[in-house]
């Protein structure tokens, strides 16, 4: 949460001239317009992934979109299925301290996840998202490609790149691995 995956990702779909959706977004439009907060509170968080499931199901099939998904989205195996049929994962990996800075910017409510009526958001988002973190991070390294300190643009903070920069970071990954997918091909391994 707060990487920035749904602002890169229309930036992205720009560059390729390709389609884009939010996962979120239309999990909006399918439970009668409601928030992903609204959802939360209303139904509850397992209500939410079937519907994400759902969704990533049925985009699973199309070509030439870029899909920002929820941050959760990596949980449930089932979904990498449908990520990975036709599709290329990215992982937008931001150090925990810029994600939690950008939550506080913009506030909590629409991240139920992240949502605390009282304390300092900046240290309850952080200490929120390094718990989910600790829980998800096997599954974000299962990604194809990653924008983070460790690529090519390492020697800056990727926190500090405007969403433009990691787009083009990401295009740069992304063409990292289809060239070693390539080179397994030709190796036949
Ligand atoms: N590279 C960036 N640098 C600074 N702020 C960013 C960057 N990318 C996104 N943001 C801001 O961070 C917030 C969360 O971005 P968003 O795209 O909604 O993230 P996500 O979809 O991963 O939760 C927004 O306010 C957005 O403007
Ligand atoms: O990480 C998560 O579990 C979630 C991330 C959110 O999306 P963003 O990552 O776009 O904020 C949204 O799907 C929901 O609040 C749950
Ligand atoms: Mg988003």
């Amino acid at each position: 949460m707060g990487s920035g995956k749904t602002t890169v990702g229309k930036i992205l779909s720009h560059v390729l001239g390709y389609s884009f959706c939010d996962s979120d977004t239309l999990i909006e439009q399918e439970v009668n317009g409601m928030s992903v907060a609204e959802i939360f509170k209303l139904h509850g968080e397992s209500f939410f992934r079937k519907k994400e499931t759902e969704v990533l199901q049925r985009l699973s099939s199309k070509k030439q979109l870029v899909v920002s998904t929820g941050g959760g989205a990596v949980v449930r195996d089932v979904n990498w299925d449908y990520m990975q049929k036709k599709g290329i994962v990215v992982w937008l990996d931001v150090p925990l301290e810029a994600l939690a800075q950008r939550i506080a910017a913009v506030g909590t409510h629409s991240r139920p996840l992240l949502h605390y009526e009282d304390g300092d958001p900046y240290t309850k988002a952080l200490k929120r998202l390094s718990y989910l973190l600790e829980q998800r991070g096997k599954n974000y390294a299962k990604a194809n490609a990653r924008v983070s300190l460790e690529g090519k643009l390492g020697y800056r903070d990727v926190s500090d790149l405007t969403p433009t920069e990691i787009a083009i970071e990401a295009l740069e990954q992304i063409e990292v691995y289809l060239k070693e997918e390539d080179g397994m091909a030709i190796a036949g391994l």
